[in-house]
């Protein structure tokens, strides 16, 4: 668990954060975010001490993170940063080996690491492991990032935008292995974006941040349904809100099931059970139809939905 009590950043005379209270619990995932300059990165900074806080307290686990050996703290600490931070001379393998090597474990160990978390990101270790950074695109760039931070396994991961310099699909395969990834570890997460549909996708609690403050921290339904300020509303997009929530819910809990399982009509498209409610009433609004069948993951119909219940979805 991460703790900030009253915690307080001064450039100067600049406020980079103003006596901001937040705590992120063991195993979730805290989305920062706000527009340009607001404090995310100086907040996220102060909690690896990158950055030293000029008033409060911040506590890990309930100790206070002045009264620990900052190198022992990063170690615990997984680190990503936009554009990677990847040393070019070394390779893959070893950059993603960098802190089991200041750990000193033994070689074969972090071989096996290195192999166990490049299979684990998608990045085929025979292919990949001994290229140099420069010859990787910038998605596979970005998840050795990933994989480095994970190394050691810390109890904490810091993310700093390190989907922001990819393009949108990119970014949206990231996304999506991240919150795969984050099922499998379970990694105390505080991640930092200007981008609310990334936070609305990947926040487990999401805190909107406005010139140092935060303003809200809630769950991403919580955010949506019920804003607590102008800034927040027009943040998450007063229009299209109802469409954002449905994004947010599965198809599993607007379906009606089939009381056996059946294999699916050939040639009409169904959604699967985890696919969002959001591309259930996409379809249905395409075809012009009344209701799309839903398949699990063996492809077998399991029920379907209708777009009545869609419509209502949202609300
Ligand atoms: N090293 C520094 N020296 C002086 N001022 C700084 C420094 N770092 C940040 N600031 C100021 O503190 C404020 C918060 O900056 P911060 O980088 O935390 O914002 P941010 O929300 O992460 O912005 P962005 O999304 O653009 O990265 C800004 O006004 C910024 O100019």
């Amino acid at each position: 668990m991460i703790e900030l009590k009253n915690v307080t950043r001064r450039f100067g005379e600049t406020v980079a954060v103003d006596n901001i209270n937040l705590t992120i619990e063991t195993g979730e995932v805290c989305v920062l975010v706000g527009s340009s300059g607001c404090g995310k990165s100086t907040t996220l900074r102060m909690i690896n001490r990158l950055l030293p806080h000029s008033e409060g307290e911040i506590l890990v686990d309930g100790e206070d993170i002045t009264t620990m050996n900052p190198e022992q703290l990063r170690l615990n600490m997984g680190y990503v940063i936009q554009g990677t931070g990847l040393f070019p001379h070394w390779t893959v393998a070893r950059n993603i080996a960098m802190v089991p090597r200041l750990l000193k474990w033994p070689k074969e160990r972090i071989d096996a690491r290195v192999h166990e978390l490049m299979t684990l990101l998608d990045l085929d270790p025979q292919a990949h492991a001994h290229k140099y950074p420069q010859q990787l695109s910038g998605g596979q760039a970005q998840r050795v990032g990933v994989a480095r931070a994970l190394a050691a396994d810390p109890n904490i991961l810091l993310m700093d935008e390190p989907f922001g310099a990819l393009d949108a699909i990119t970014r949206e395969n990231l996304q999506l292995e991240m919150l795969r990834i984050q099922r499998q570890v379970r990694k105390t997460t505080v991640f930092v974006t200007h981008d609310i549909d990334e936070a609305l996708k990947l926040a487990t609690r999401i805190a909107v941040m406005d010139q140092g403050r935060i303003l809200q921290h809630d769950t991403p339904e919580n955010i949506l349904r019920d804003p607590s300020s102008e800034f927040v509303e027009n943040l998450v997009g007063k229009q299209d809100r109802g469409l954002k929530l449905m994004s947010l819910q599965s198809v599993r809990k607007v379906m009606t099931a089939h009381r056996d399982s059946r294999h699916p009509e050939p040639g009409v498209d169904t959604v699967r059970e985890d696919d969002s409610a959001r591309l259930a009433l996409s379809i249905v609004l395409w075809q012009g139809a009344e209701q799309v069948p839903v398949v699990n993951a063996d492809g077998q119909e399991i029920g379907f939905v209708t777009r009545e219940r869609l419509m209502q979805g949202g609300a």
